[in-house]
């Protein structure tokens, strides 16, 4: 935690990358099990990955997950599961969800167009949500900042939840973004690459040098 605020890195797919964001002052580290990502990891990296991280700080990463799929990545060692999905997905799967993973590891990406209500009953499922810009061609990592004045304003109607802000954050706008949102948990992906799932050690120094200079 750094000024008060939780960082998660993710998209991270090399343990060099993953150390690093580490000792700056990372809380979580993001490891994307979504086959069309471009920072895709194998079963195999996320083993190693698993194995390498401190246990409280590695989230699975995926995209409507089946739930045999979620019984056997639970296996691999994840602390948390953030889980992106389009707003048509039942609300049994994201019960299944929860009931595998329980709600306190259960964090909930809905792919959420501006123009659409917040679903507000899923959150009877998980404890945490993630809010990342909405993008019609990707689940996440567009690199598009999302509308922080929507973020403010759910995290202050559903407080009981802990919300992760996310979307496009860098080290150039992430100052503005906490300001704007009041986010106290941040969740940096592409911001901070310097190809999808290399991380790039300047930008990441950069990052967490922006957020040691936040006011308090
Ligand atoms: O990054 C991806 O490729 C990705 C694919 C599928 C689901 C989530 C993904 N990334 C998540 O997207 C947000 C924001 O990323 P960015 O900062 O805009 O690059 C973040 O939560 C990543 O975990």
């Amino acid at each position: 935690m750094i000024n008060g605020l939780t960082v998660k890195v993710c998209g991270i797919t090399r343990w060099a990358d993953a150390e690093l964001a580490l000792e700056l002052g990372a809380d979580y580290i993001g490891m994307i099990c979504y086959a069309k990502s471009p920072r895709a990891v194998t079963l195999e990296q996320a083993r190693d990955l698993c194995n390498r991280i401190p246990a409280g700080k590695r989230v699975f990463v995926d995209v409507a997950t089946g739930t045999d799929e979620l019984e056997n990545f639970a296996d691999l060692g994840f602390d948390a599961f953030q889980l992106h999905f389009d707003l048509d997905l039942s609300l049994a799967t994201v019960a299944a969800w929860s009931g595998i993973v329980g709600p306190e590891a259960l964090w909930l990406a809905p792919r959420l167009p501006v123009e659409e209500d917040f679903p507000q009953p899923i959150l009877e499922f998980a404890d945490t949500v993630v809010l990342d810009a909405h993008s019609k061609a990707v689940y996440g990592g567009s690199g598009q900042t999302g509308d922080w004045g929507r973020f403010a304003d759910l995290s202050t109607l559903y407080q009981h939840k802990r919300w992760v802000l996310a979307g496009g954050l860098s080290p150039e706008n992430v100052a503005e973004a906490v300001r704007q949102s009041g986010a106290t948990m941040i969740d940096v992906n592409s911001g901070v690459e310097s190809s999808p799932g290399v991380k790039d050690p300047a930008r990441l120094r950069a990052l967490f040098a922006a957020l040691g200079q936040l006011a308090q």
